[in-house]
Order: structure tokens, then sequence, then C-alpha cells
């Protein structure tokens, strides 16, 4: 029995506070405590920048990780989809959460906006993934960049900027914005981000052993966790954070299977995209695989002109 309240590390904005609650809402249903630590990340200081071009690789969780490295938290709570695929020695994901609806969106505070593929209208988003697939299936919108926590964004369309957001459900969701939705994409075309509308649970590895299991026992989903560890794989072998247009989503099938799909998008034109359907315990090379084959036929070339851009 762990009597000491579990540490909990988080990002000051709403998203990642409500994310945090809800992971200590958790632990307490399984008999721990739990207490926020509110951290400050350079993702959350810096807003006058696209994150593509800060170098998104831990952005808004280093400070995160110094704290779990000296002990002052004893986890950190993320959006999965924040995280990088490669952690450093030291750290490590212990936990995964019940994935949510884990499609994206598009909000608008304009009532009753219609989403017409044939009209022209301007969508504010700043994920280099987004901005390409929209190239493709909305050719006619302008597209614009808009940093900042969901609130800041909302702020910033109804100051005129544009008039949709794309954005997760998830996050819409969870911060309560759902009478602001207008349009929902269907997940075959607008595949998702690695690890959208979960969220993860990092610790040091040397966090102790018997408070760690407590923690993944209360907190972790281990058909989530399957999901994740493939789409993770994938973005691994790709060696990509939040900054490169790559999509991955892993789904349960009916007869206990998994179905993973990956790839790269690229703007005004196809996207690379490869499918397989696996055995839970080959989701890992399988996702590794799905990447290998992306950068064989065409996704290396499109990183290496990101990279020069
Ligand atoms: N990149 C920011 C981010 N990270 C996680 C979410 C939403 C919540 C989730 O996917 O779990 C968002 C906002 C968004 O993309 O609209």
């Amino acid at each position: 029995m762990i009597e000491r309240a579990i540490k909990i590390g988080t990002r000051k904005s709403k998203l990642a506070l409500w994310q945090a609650e809800y992971v200590k809402a958790l632990l307490e249903q399984n008999g721990l405590k739990g207490e926020l630590v509110l951290i400050e990340t350079k993702g959350d200081k810096i807003l006058d920048r696209a994150l593509s071009k800060i170098g998104s690789k831990g952005v808004f969780t280093e400070e995160l990780e110094d704290q779990l490295r000296n002990g002052d938290i004893d986890i950190a709570v993320h959006s999965a989809k924040d995280m990088q695929a490669s952690l450093g020695d030291d750290f490590e994901l212990i936990a995964f959460t019940e994935r949510e609806a884990c499609h994206d969106v598009f909000v608008s505070h304009k009532k009753g906006f219609t989403v017409d593929k044939d009209k022209e209208f301007v969508i504010g988003t700043s994920s280099v993934r987004r901005v390409a697939m929209l190239t493709k299936h909305f050719p006619n919108a302008k597209i614009v960049d808009v940093r900042g926590n969901l609130q800041t964004r909302i702020q910033k369309m109804e100051d005129g900027l544009c008039d949709v957001l794309m954005l997760a459900y998830a996050g819409v969701h969870r911060m309560g914005y759902n009478d602001m939705i207008v349009h929902e994409h269907p997940l075959d075309t607008f595949t998702p981000a690695t690890g959208q509308g979960c969220v993860a649970i990092e610790s040091a590895t040397n966090l102790d052993p018997e408070v760690r299991s407590a923690i993944r026992k209360a907190i972790n989903n281990e058909k989530t966790e399957v999901c994740l560890k493939a789409e993770r794989a994938f973005l691994k072998e790709l060696q990509g954070g939040c900054s490169i247009p790559a999509f991955c989503l892993a789904t349960w099938t009916a007869d206990n299977e998994l179905k993973i799909t990956g790839g790269l998008a690229q703007a005004n034109t196809e996207e690379i995209r490869y499918t397989y359907t696996c055995s839970p315990d080959e989701v890992e090379s399988k996702g590794t695989q799905i990447a290998k084959d992306t950068l064989a036929n065409g996704g290396a070339e499109i990183l290496a002109a990101l990279k020069n851009s």
C-alpha cells in the first residue's frame, strides 16, 4: 500500500490540467493519492514562432523531465501525441489512458458555418500534417498558422484570423467546446497523428518499482497500449516528432487483430500510405515496417525537403 501522494507533473494549459486531473482521479479511484505540480515549458513560453521552426523535439517535455530526473515529481502527464518517439535512456512511458475518439474536427465561432469543399474559407492550424492533408482535400481553402493553447486559438479565430480551426476532437471535447464543432473529418482520409486522443504517463527509470506498478495498474489501458506501441514504433523509425507530416493509427479489429495504417502526407499531392493487419505481438515490427515502406517509397525525399525548408 502506497501512503504518500503521487506527485503528478503537468503543464499549466487548461488542456494539460484537465488531463492531469483525469490521471489524478484514476489514481484515486484505485486507492492512491495524487498531487499536481504545475510546470512551465519552452513550448508554452514561445508563442510567436511556428512549432516546426523552434525544432519541436521536447519543447513541451524538457522541463518536466528535469523534475522527473531529480525526483521532484513521480510522473509527468502528456498528450501522447506530443511525445517524441525516442525518450532519453533514463525515461520511459509507463502507462497510456484509454484512447477517446481520435479524429480531427473543424470548430467555428460562426454558428451554422457550413463546410463546402468548393467554397473559399480560411482554416487555422499549425500542424504540418493537417496543412498537407488540407491542401489535398480542401484545395480552395486558405490556411493560416495559429499557435497557442486552445483558448488562445479560439480567441484569435474570433478576432478574425480564420473561419474555422482544425483541432483534435479529444482536446475540443475535454475543454467543453463540442457545440463549436462544424465538421468531423473521417479517420481514413485525415488519419490522426501518432497517439492522438490518448494521455501518456512518463516516469524516470529510477522510479520506485512498487510505485511504478501501482500507477500502471491504476492508469494503463492494455488495448490502447498495444495501439500506441504500433504507432510509436512507426514514429521512431521515421525519427520524427510532431513537426513532420506523419500520420499513424492502430485500431483493434473484430477478430482481435490490429489494423495499422500510416505514412506521410504531402501538400497538393497523394500521400504515401501503407496498411497492415497483424496479431498483437507483431505490432512493433509492423509499425516499423510501415515507416520503412514509407521511407523507401518517397518518404525519405519528403523528410529531406522539410529539413532544408
Ligand atoms: N499538438 C497539441 C495537442 N496535443 C494534443 C492535443 C489534443 C488532445 C489529444 O490529441 O490527446 C492537441 C491539440 C490539437 O491537436 O488540436
